[in-house]
C-alpha cells in the first residue's frame, strides 16, 4: 500500500459496503502511484536463462552481448572478381577461392579467381571486381578508369566487432534483427530474462465463447484480447480459462495456478457474484493496489500471491470485466509488471501535445483512446467502458489529468499493439 495514500480515500460514486459482502475499504491509489507500483513491486527482474536463438525472440538480455569471434573473422572478398597481390597486370593461376575455401597463399604479381565471402588469399593486396579486370591468355589486366585502391573490396577481420567487444547492452529486446547479429557473432543461445508466465482466468458466466451474442449473454472480448497483448509485453501466456461464477470454483483456479502472474477479468466490483476479494482474502494474498482514481478501470488491482512451492514470487491483477476498463488495466498494472519481470527497460512515457481539448473527469485521471495527427492528439469516438470500437481505431491511450487537459497541453501516452 502506499503510504502516501489518504487512509480516508473517497468512495467511488455508487458503490455502497455490503456490511455482508467481504468488501473491505478500498483505499483508492492515483493512477501515478499505482503506475509506478506496478513497476516496482518486482525487485528485479526473472533469472537469466539460456534460450536457443528462435526461443529468445522478445525476450530481453539478461547481460551485454559480447561477439564471440572477430567480425568478420577472416579477411573477406566483398565483391565477385580477383584477389591480387601487388600491381597488375597479373598472371592468373588457380582454379579459384570460392565461399567457404582455405585458399593457399598468393605469389607476388599473380591473381586467382575469387567469389563474394571467400576468404582472401595470404599475400593478396586488393580484390578486383569483375567488371574492373578482363582475363586474356592467363594474364589479368585492370580495365578500371582509376588504380586499385590498396585492400580494396577487401572486409578486413574485425571491421565489425573484435572478439569480446560489447556489442548490445543487457536489457536489450531480442528482435529479429538480433537473433541475426547473435547467429553471426557465434551464439546458438541467448542469456536472457526468463518470461513471466501468466495464466489468465475468466470471470463471468455471461460469457459465451462463441456465436452470437443472445439471451442476456455476451461474447468474451478479453479472452481473445489479453494473451496477444500481455505477450507483447514478454510474458508467455499458458491459458486463458473460463471460470464460473462461484467462490468455489475461483478458489479452486487460484490454488491450482503456479503461474509468476495471474490475470483475472471481472468480478472486481460490488455485484452479488463479485467473489474475487473474498478468495484473495482467502488464498493469502496481500492488496498492493485496490481500486485506482482512473476511468474507466477504477475497480483494477495489484496483489502479491504467496509464493509458489519453489519460492517464486507471484502476483495477480485483478482487471474490471468491462472491456475498455480491462485494457486501462493492462496498460496500469499488468503491461508495467510483466514488462519489468521481463527485464525490458522502461521507457519514460512519451509525450505529444492535445490537438483539441481532451475531456477528464473532475477528479480521476482518465485513459483516453486517441488518433496521433501532426498536430497531437485527437480523442477517438466510441471510447465507452464497456466498448472496444475506439480503442481499435487508437493509437495510443492519453493520459489525461483530472480536469481534463486544455488543447496544446502535453498529455502523456500509453501504447496500444498495433
Ligand atoms: N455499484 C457499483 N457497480 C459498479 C461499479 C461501482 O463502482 N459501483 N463500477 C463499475 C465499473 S467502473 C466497472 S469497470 C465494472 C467492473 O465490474 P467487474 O470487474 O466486477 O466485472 P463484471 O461485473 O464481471 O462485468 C462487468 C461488465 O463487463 C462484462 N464482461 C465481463 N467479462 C467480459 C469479457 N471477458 N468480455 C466481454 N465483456 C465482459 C460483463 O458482462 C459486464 O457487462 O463494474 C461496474 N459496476
Ligand atoms: O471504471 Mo469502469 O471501467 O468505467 O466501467
Amino acid at each position: 500500500m502506499n503510504p502516501t495514500a489518504p487512509a480516508e480515500a473517497p468512495a467511488a460514486p455508487g458503490r455502497t459496503r455490503t456490511p455482508d459482502s467481504a468488501h473491505h475499504h478500498r483505499s483508492r491509489t492515483t493512477w501515478d502511484e499505482a503506475h509506478a507500483t506496478a513497476r516496482t513491486c518486482a525487485p528485479a527482474p526473472l533469472p537469466a536463462v539460456a534460450h536457443t536463438l528462435a526461443d529468445a525472440l522478445g525476450c530481453a538480455l539478461a547481460r551485454p552481448l559480447a561477439a564471440l569471434t572477430d567480425l568478420p573473422s577472416f579477411d573477406t572478398s566483398a565483391m565477385d572478381g580477383w584477389a591480387v597481390a601487388g600491381p597488375g597486370p597479373w598472371r592468373l593461376h588457380g582454379a579459384g577461392v570460392l565461399a567457404g575455401a582455405h585458399p593457399a597463399p598468393l605469389e607476388p604479381r599473380t591473381a586467382v579467381p575469387i567469389a563474394t565471402g571467400a576468404p582472401v588469399p595470404a599475400g593478396a593486396t586488393a580484390v578486383l571486381r569483375r567488371e574492373h579486370g578482363l582475363a586474356d591468355a592467363g594474364t589479368l589486366h585492370l580495365t578500371a578508369p582509376r588504380p586499385l585502391a590498396p585492400r580494396g573490396d577487401i572486409r578486413p577481420r574485425g571491421q565489425e566487432c573484435a572478439a569480446g567487444e560489447a556489442l548490445l547492452p543487457a536489457g536489450t529486446p531480442v528482435t529479429p534483427a538480433v537473433l541475426g547479429l547473435a547467429a553471426a557473432a557465434g551464439y546458438d543461445r541467448l542469456p536472457v530474462h526468463r518470461r513471466p508466465t501468466v495464466d489468465v482466468l475468466l470471470l463471468g458466466d455471461e460469457l459465451l465463447h462463441s456465436g452470437l451474442p443472445r439471451a442476456g449473454r455476451v461474447r468474451d472480448a478479453l479472452g481473445p484480447m489479453l494473451p496477444p497483448w500481455l505477450e507483447r509485453t514478454g510474458a508467455r501466456v499458458r491459458g486463458v480459462q473460463p471460470i464460473p461464477d462461484e467462490l468455489d470454483a475461483l478458489q479452486r483456479a487460484l490454488a491450482a495456478t503456479d503461474a509468476d502472474v495471474v490475470v483475472t477479468t471481472g468480478s472486481t466490483a460490488a455485484g452479488p457474484v463479485d467473489f474475487l476479494h473474498t478468495a484473495l482474502a482467502r488464498a493469502g494474498a496481500r492488496l498492493l493496489v485496490d481500486s485506482v482514481a482512473v476511468r474507466p478501470g477504477h475497480p483494477m488491482l495489484l496483489a502479491h500471491l504467496p509464493p509458489a512451492p519453489d519460492g517464486r514470487a507471484r502476483r495477480l491483477v485483478g482487471l474490471p470485466g468491462n472491456p475498455l476498463a480491462a485494457v486501462a488495466g493492462v496498460a496500469t498494472l499488468a503491461a508495467p509488471l510483466l514488462t519489468r519481470l521481463a527485464g525490458h527497460r522502461e521507457a519514460p512515457l512519451r509525450t505529444t501535445p492535445a490537438a483539441v481539448a481532451l475531456p477528464g473527469h473532475p477528479h480521476d485521471t482518465r485513459l483516453l483512446p486517441v488518433h496521433l495527427t501532426p498536430e497531437g492528439a485527437t480523442p477517438a469516438a466510441f471510447d465507452g467502458p464497456a466498448m472496444l470500437r475506439g480503442l481499435t481505431l487508437a493509437d495510443a491511450l492519453a493520459v489525461v489529468p483530472p480536469g481534463g487537459a486544455a488543447q496544446e497541453a502535453r498529455v502523456r501516452l500509453l501504447g496500444v499493439p498495433r
